[in-house]
């Protein structure tokens, strides 16, 4: 069974200070998206794309992805003011779009560089049984509760933490309940499916499916992501 995959990528990169839409950055000649969607695709797990591009980026990201020539396979909407409701929209037109869906994965155009691996073990992690699953990597610095006038209330046993990255894999049915609440706002799309009462289970990720958010970030993905990407068979 093959899975259809919603890419939120209708952000203005803030944080990056590009002065463009994030989504739209390149990196070694080539947009964080146009990466974020091959690899999907290059994961041989992925039907069928829906992008949610700025609203006012839709034909400038058609344009975008034109060199990976799958326009029967991806499809670009106009995404919403917070990436809830892009991908809620994404969700809705993905469902338009491809009859029987079973699995959908929710994947940041900021994270161009997962490897497919990551993409395979999630969609096989959905088809295995779990109603919700979400890649994770340990966290590495110690984490500690401060309070607004960021005074240290208390440490965080960080092993019992995980930081989450995406691809993050559904059944169609728990996503569609999740995204039901109007008007939810959650940072990531297990947080909704949490509260819908449905677990979440964690597989690994990787330090590649890091989220290229600031301009430190970008340059990481420069000089050592794009690079490694380059060496390694999109497997
Ligand atoms: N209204 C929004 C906001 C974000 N996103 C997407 O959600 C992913 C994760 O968001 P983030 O990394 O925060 O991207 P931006 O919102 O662009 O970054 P910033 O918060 O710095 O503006 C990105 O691929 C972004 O394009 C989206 O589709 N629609
Ligand atoms: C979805 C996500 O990538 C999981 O870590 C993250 O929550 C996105 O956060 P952002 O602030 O929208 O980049």
């Amino acid at each position: 069974m093959n899975a259809v995959a919603l890419v939120p990528a209708a952000g203005r990169g803030r944080r990056l200070g590009a002065g463009m839409p994030k989504a739209l950055v390149p990196v070694a000649g080539e947009s964080l998206l146009l990466r974020a969607v091959r690899g999907l695709l290059a994961s041989g797990c992925v039907q069928h794309v829906v992008v949610a591009a700025p609203d006012d980026g839709v034909t400038l990201v058609e344009d975008d992805l034109a060199p990976l020539g799958a326009a029967d396979a991806v499809h670009v909407v106009a995404g919403g003011a917070e990436r809830t409701d892009s991908v809620r929209i994404a969700l809705e037109a993905a469902l338009a779009r491809v009859s029987g869906v079973t699995t959908v994965l929710v994947h940041d155009a900021a994270r161009a560089f997962t490897p497919p691996s990551v993409v395979r073990t999630v969609v096989e992690a959905v088809q295995r049984g779990a109603p919700a699953v979400v890649p994770v990597l340990p966290v590495a610095d110690t984490v500690k509760q401060v309070d607004v006038d960021g005074a240290v209330e208390h440490t965080v046993d960080r092993n019992a933490l995980r930081a989450v990255q995406t691809p993050q894999g559904f059944t169609v049915t728990v996503l569609r309940e999740a995204y039901e609440i109007d008007g939810d706002i959650a940072t990531d799309d297990a947080g909704l499916v949490e509260r819908v009462g449905h677990p979440v289970l964690a597989v690994p990720g990787h330090p590649h499916a890091l989220k290229i958010t600031t301009a430190f970030d970008l340059a990481i993905a420069e000089r050592v992501l794009a690079p490694a990407a380059s060496e390694e068979e999109l497997t």
